[in-house]
Formats: C-alpha cells, sequence, structure tokens
C-alpha cells in the first residue's frame, strides 16, 4: 500500500496529473454556501465550446457546440483540450460539468469525415488530438461530472465514461455505448479499458462485440450511467451532485483517484505511439475506408427517408 501511495504521489506531480495538487484547496464550499448568482459566473467562448464558470461556487459548465451533432473534429477537440488547460489552470474552479449545448445529443463521437478520405498526416493529428483530450479529462484532479443530454454514441460515450460521474436524462430515445463495431471498425483499448472499468468484464466483452446501444435506462440498470433524471433537472442535479464532492477534501480525493485510474492511464501512456500507427495503419485499409463511407451514406440515407 505505502509504494502505491508513493506511486501516486509522483503521479499527482506527473504530467497528467499536474494539477491535483495545485487544486487541493480543501473544502472550500460546502453545500450550505451554495450560491449561483448570474454576477458570479465567467463566461468564456470558443466557436464550439462555451464555458461559464461560477467562481462562487467552483463549478464550470462546459457546453459542447458544434453542430449539427457535436462530432469530435480535429478543430473541435483542440478548442476543446484550450478550454479544458484555461480551467485546469484557474484554481477558483473546482469542478466541470460537460454538457452539450445541442438538443438531443450529447456527442455523436469522433468524426468521421475527419477518418474518411483523409491523409494519413490529418489522422496522425487527429488522433493525437483524442488521445490528449482524453488524456486531460481522465486524468484530471478535479471532479468531472458528465450531464448527458442526449445520444452518446462511441466516442462521445468514451467522453463521459472519462468523468467522475454520470447523469443522463431519463429518455428512451437517447441511446450511449460503444458502437464502434456496428461501423465495421474497432473500439481502441483504452475505450474498452473505460467501458470495462465502469461495467465490469462480461458486460464490455457482449458490449463492445455486438455495439450495443442502450437506452438511458438499460445504461443505468448496467451502471453506465449513475443516474437517471428528467430534462429540466439535468444541470440543476450535476450541481448539486458537484457540490457535495466538493464535502470530500480535494488532496485525499485526487490522490485516491490517482490511485485508481494509474494502471489506465500508464497502458495509454506507454502506448501512446504504438496506438497512434495503429489507428493510421488501421484506417489506410480499403475495407476500413469502405465501412466508413458506407456508414456515412446510411446516415444520410436515414435522413433522406
Ligand atoms: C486493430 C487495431 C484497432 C485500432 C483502433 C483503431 C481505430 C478505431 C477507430 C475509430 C474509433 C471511432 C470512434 C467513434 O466515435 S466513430 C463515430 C461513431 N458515431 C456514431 O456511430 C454516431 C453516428 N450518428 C448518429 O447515430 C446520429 O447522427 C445521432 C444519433 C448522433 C444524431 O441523430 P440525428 O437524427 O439527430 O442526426 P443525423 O441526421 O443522423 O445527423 C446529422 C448530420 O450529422 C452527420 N453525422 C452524424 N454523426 C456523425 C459523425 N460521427 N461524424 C460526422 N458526421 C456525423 C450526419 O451524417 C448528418 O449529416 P448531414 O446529412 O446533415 O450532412
Amino acid at each position: 500500500m505505502a509504494s502505491v501511495l508513493r506511486q501516486a504521489a509522483r503521479l499527482a506531480s506527473s504530467r497528467c496529473l499536474t494539477q491535483l495538487s495545485a487544486a487541493s484547496s480543501t473544502s472550500r464550499l460546502g453545500a450550505s454556501s451554495y450560491n449561483f448568482s448570474p454576477s458570479s459566473r465567467n463566461a468564456s467562448t470558443s466557436s464550439t465550446i462555451k464555458v461559464q464558470l461560477d467562481s462562487n461556487t467552483g463549478v464550470a459548465i462546459m457546453m459542447f457546440q458544434n453542430p449539427p451533432v457535436n462530432s469530435m473534429s480535429l478543430d473541435f477537440m483542440t478548442e476543446f483540450v484550450i478550454a479544458w488547460d484555461k480551467l485546469e489552470l484557474d484554481k477558483s474552479c473546482r469542478g466541470i460539468i460537460l454538457t452539450s449545448a445541442l438538443p438531443n445529443v450529447f456527442s455523436a463521437g469522433l468524426d468521421i469525415m475527419d477518418m474518411y478520405g483523409t491523409t494519413p498526416e490529418h489522422r496522425t493529428a487527429f488522433w493525437k488530438a483524442l488521445q490528449e483530450l482524453w488524456l486531460k479529462v481522465y486524468g484530471s484532479g478535479k471532479i468531472v461530472v458528465a450531464a448527458i443530454n442526449g445520444a452518446s454514441p462511441a466516442g462521445g460515450c468514451l467522453m463521459a465514461l472519462s468523468c467522475d460521474y454520470r447523469i443522463m436524462i431519463d429518455n428512451p430515445k437517447y441511446k450511449i455505448g460503444i458502437n464502434e463495431t456496428k461501423l465495421g471498425i474497432v473500439a481502441p483499448f483504452w475505450f474498452k479499458d473505460c467501458l470495462e472499468n465502469t461495467v465490469g468484464y462480461r458486460m464490455s466483452e457482449m458490449s463492445v462485440q455486438y455495439g450495443i446501444l442502450y437506452n438511458s435506462a438499460e445504461a443505468l440498470k448496467i451502471g453506465l450511467v449513475d443516474q437517471l433524471v428528467p430534462e429540466d433537472k439535468l444541470i440543476s442535479t450535476a450541481t448539486e451532485t458537484m457540490i457535495k464532492w466538493f464535502a470530500i477534501p480535494d488532496y485525499a480525493r485526487q490522490i485516491s483517484k490517482a490511485m485508481v485510474r494509474k494502471a489506465t492511464m500508464d497502458k495509454m501512456l506507454a502506448g501512446r505511439e504504438a496506438d497512434i500507427t495503429n489507428f493510421v495503419t488501421f484506417t489506410n485499409k480499403d475495407s476500413i475506408q469502405k465501412s466508413l463511407g458506407m456508414y456515412m451514406e446510411m446516415l444520410k440515407g436515414r435522413k433522406a427517408k
């Protein structure tokens, strides 16, 4: 145990968890001091990411705004990481809620058009940006809550899985899951690891092979999300949840989080280059390009009907 703690402490000062100790001002705010007055809000906005930080409570809301479906394009992920870094450096921010500014969709996952018919150089930059985004969110010392207000397939599900707590709108039309096989592609190991860490081995074994998308009730049942709420209660519940987490001393929580996530983080950090090569080689294949093209046509055809 002592060695785990030493490792966790080392992690806390490492690249991905640099904010752990910086943000460790313990429990500045309890639920009773919660005040969400508009005057206390800071707003910062890029074209695809909107951020509202309430420096009284320490809660930031990061909204995705990349129409039509918040697909994770290279540009979107680059803007995400810039906005994320700003929040990480802001000591008044203790927790981040991820949600969508668009109706009916949290995120449609990776932008297929960034993988289809693009150059290997482009796909290398694209995959690096995705790794970067994931390392930041998964490795954050802040408390991160996903407020899932719509469809959340594949990369959208990964984003939610990287948070500490997931709250989803209680609506059967919204689906979440790792559905890559349905597109004829393979979810990378770290998508699978995040799913397995959350729902367990057997459920992920079924889930990744079938490419299952779960509705909200099913997602709750298997533990893919932690809570369902009516649409009009999503952000208030996410904020209240965050305030409850704030009661735990930051430093102890951060070290505990780092301990639990260390193996998954380390695996990615050690395999980062190989993971990029795998992605580029895999998506170079004619058969994979064909699958992606057919999937895009299916999406567009579905709309035309
Ligand atoms: C062996 C080694 C292995 C190594 C591993 C290597 C590789 C792994 C590779 C890739 C991993 C990828 C992970 C992913 O995230 S892939 C993306 C998966 N996403 C999906 O399947 C979602 C598809 N979209 C939908 O199901 C629906 O759009 C959605 C439910 C989200 C919303 O439905 P709605 O009816 O509101 O909207 P639509 O009319 O369907 O779409 C509007 C518009 O948007 C376009 N679009 C949708 N999704 C995407 C997307 N992911 N990327 C790009 N564009 C998307 C859609 O085509 C419509 O366009 P248009 O017709 O208006 O032009």
